[in-house]
């Protein structure tokens, strides 16, 4: 996948130009949104999902480049490439077919290797039976109980997102077994899950891709040890979902069961893999993964056909591209006024920065115009009363807001002032992106508020199975749109490297010290601050 390096895109030239335009008066939020029209032309509607993005500091010039540049950069070319399994991970001679695991493939002939679609089907069929049969007690516990809780040792990609859906999915849906986390090497991390369960009738699931995630096997070390501790057979209490041929994939390992994983789905898009595939039918079923699936499939369906104009990750990763290159933002939160969707913004960190934190292009230059910027973020109003001084009167940011039209609480709510909590969130939902564009005067200067601020709103009518995957999968097209038009590759992650190979030499002296006490880490060629924390752990104090 060859293209002209993004800033040499003729688009790109001329958003540099409308973006210096952009800090003339007439250009302020606060006169852009008088416009009547303006909610009409800039938001756009599909299947229940709504993306208001007339708050963005765009107008129709800046849409049509913006337009341009998506097909310059034959943005819609490459995902459809993509979702027929061409090798879009070219640094890793890989194929990027999370869609597949939605049962979309619309061409599998242009794959050589594995019938894509029958193995993701297998391990489906696989789930959906185990889980039943774990529901019925037809599979029991070493001690002959019912299975009431299942932990996740896992991380990043192998967590996530599963993470994000269990907690949204848990506030409408009651689980059949409750889902923990571990996946911090952190001790306490392993302290806190285990004081939530009862060891008999627990079930832990061990996911990991490369089935060498340090923090992973040193969790797996640990579980295996408390399992036997309790008298616990690791091939009653234990299951593993891993990448074919990886160390896992032992058919000799003392396990219940085992799920696959595949190369060609990436561990930030895999939560509709087994990844996300075995827990979330464990806590809800096989039937309610399925009615997830369809809802990213529904959005897959979407970002694929729609024209460029009507397209909304595509418009949404045009939009993200216009705030971080043209108008230099440096962050981007996600704000959702819900909180059942309190994990979002941690799954959408990885995917997104995890795939467009790059430094190099597609054909391997060096990068030089910006890549993904810092996303964080945490339901309102909690986050109001946290860090939005910050958003109104600091250095400013493009915020997302989120809003879910009825809530899953629907007795009687007691009112306040005269309206429902839910009533409440929203007021403050819509207060906030006009307070962010509008901006307010005042003689005192503590008070003025430049406004100007973009944010965008996206609103679902309610927190469904379908809705969630609606939901996952415009954050996934979005993060690969924007990585296909700023031409790198967004599913590599080779920054994550260095970092674990120096932990590694790191480890090596802590195992020395450990065989042997007399190990003196002054006479061995560490930096000074390395050794200052190693005597410090060693010591058990400052
Ligand atoms: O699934 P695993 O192989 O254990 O990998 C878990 C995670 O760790 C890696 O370091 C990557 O940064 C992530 O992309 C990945 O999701």
């Amino acid at each position: 996948m060859v293209q002209t390096r993004f800033n040499d895109l003729s688009a790109c030239k001329n958003l540099n130009r409308l973006a210096k335009n952009f800090n003339e008066d007439k250009f302020h939020l606060k006169h852009m949104i008088q416009d009547k029209k303006r909610l009409e032309n800039f938001s756009l509607k599909f299947d229940g999902f709504f993306y208001d993005f007339s708050k963005q500091r765009i107008d129709d010039r800046v849409m049509e480049e913006l337009l341009n540049l998506a097909k310059q950069a034959e943005a819609k070319k490459k995902f459809s490439q993509m979702i027929s399994g061409e090798i879009v991970n070219i640094t890793e001679n890989r194929a990027a077919l999370h869609t597949a695991a939605r049962g979309f493939i619309p061409d599998p002939a242009n794959l050589t290797d594995m019938d894509v679609m029958s193995e993701i089907n297998r391990v489906n069929s696989q789930i959906k039976e185990f889980s039943a049969k774990i529901h019925t007690s037809q599979i029991r516990s070493d001690s002959g109980k019912s299975f009431k809780d299942a932990v996740v040792i896992g991380i990043g990609g192998s967590y996530l997102g599963c993470e994000f859906v269990y907690t949204a999915l848990k506030n409408c849906i009651e689980p059949n077994i409750n889902l923990h986390f571990l996946s911090n090497v952190d001790i306490d991390n392993f302290g806190q899950v285990i004081k939530a369960i009862d060891p008999e009738t627990c079930l832990w699931i061990v996911i990991s891709k490369s089935y060498t995630t340090t923090e992973t096997m040193a969790n797996l070390k640990q579980v295996l040890l408390f399992l036997k501790n309790n008298n616990l057979d690791p091939s009653s209490h234990l299951v593993t979902v891993t990448a074919k041929g990886s160390p896992g994939d032992n058919p000799a390992n003392p396990v219940l069961d085992s799920f696959h994983m595949f190369d060609f789905i990436g561990g930030r898009y895999s939560v509709t893999s087994a990844v996300g595939g075995l827990p979330l039918s464990l806590a809800f079923g096989f039937d309610i993964f399925t009615r997830f699936l369809n809802g990213c499939h529904a959005m897959d369906l979407h970002a694929v056909n729609t024209p460029e104009k009507e397209n909304i990750p595509l418009i949404s990763a045009l939009i993200s591209i216009w705030n971080s290159n043209f108008l230099h933002y440096p962050a981007q939160a996600i704000i959702p006024y819900c909180s059942a969707l309190s994990e979002l913004a941690p799954h959408v960190q990885q995917l997104y920065m995890e795939s467009l934190g790059k430094g190099v292009t597609f054909d391997g230059k060096l990068i030089n115009h910006k890549t993904g910027v810092i996303i964080f973020g945490e339901p309102g109003t909690n986050a109001q009363h946290s860090f939005f001084q910050l958003a109104h009167q600091g250095s400013p940011f493009p915020v997302e807001f989120i809003g879910v039209v009825t809530p899953v609480y629907n007795k009687d709510q007691a009112g306040s002032n005269g309206v429902y909590n839910h009533q409440e969130l929203w007021a403050n939902m819509i207060a906030q992106a006009k307070a962010l564009a509008m901006g307010k005067n005042d003689d005192n200067k503590a008070k003025y508020f430049t406004g100007n601020r973009p944010s965008s709103t996206l609103v679902i009518n309610n927190l469904t199975p379908e809705s969630l995957g609606m939901l996952l999968a415009f954050y996934e097209a979005r993060t690969v749109y924007e990585g296909f038009i700023l031409g790198i590759n967004p599913f590599d992650q080779f920054g994550v490297e260095l970092g674990k190979i120096l932990a590694s030499q790191i480890r090596d002296h802590i195992k020395q010290k450990n065989m042997d006490e007399s190990y003196n880490f002054d006479s061995i060629d560490l930096d000074p601050a390395t050794k200052f924390y190693l005597d410090t752990l060693f010591n058990g104090s400052l």
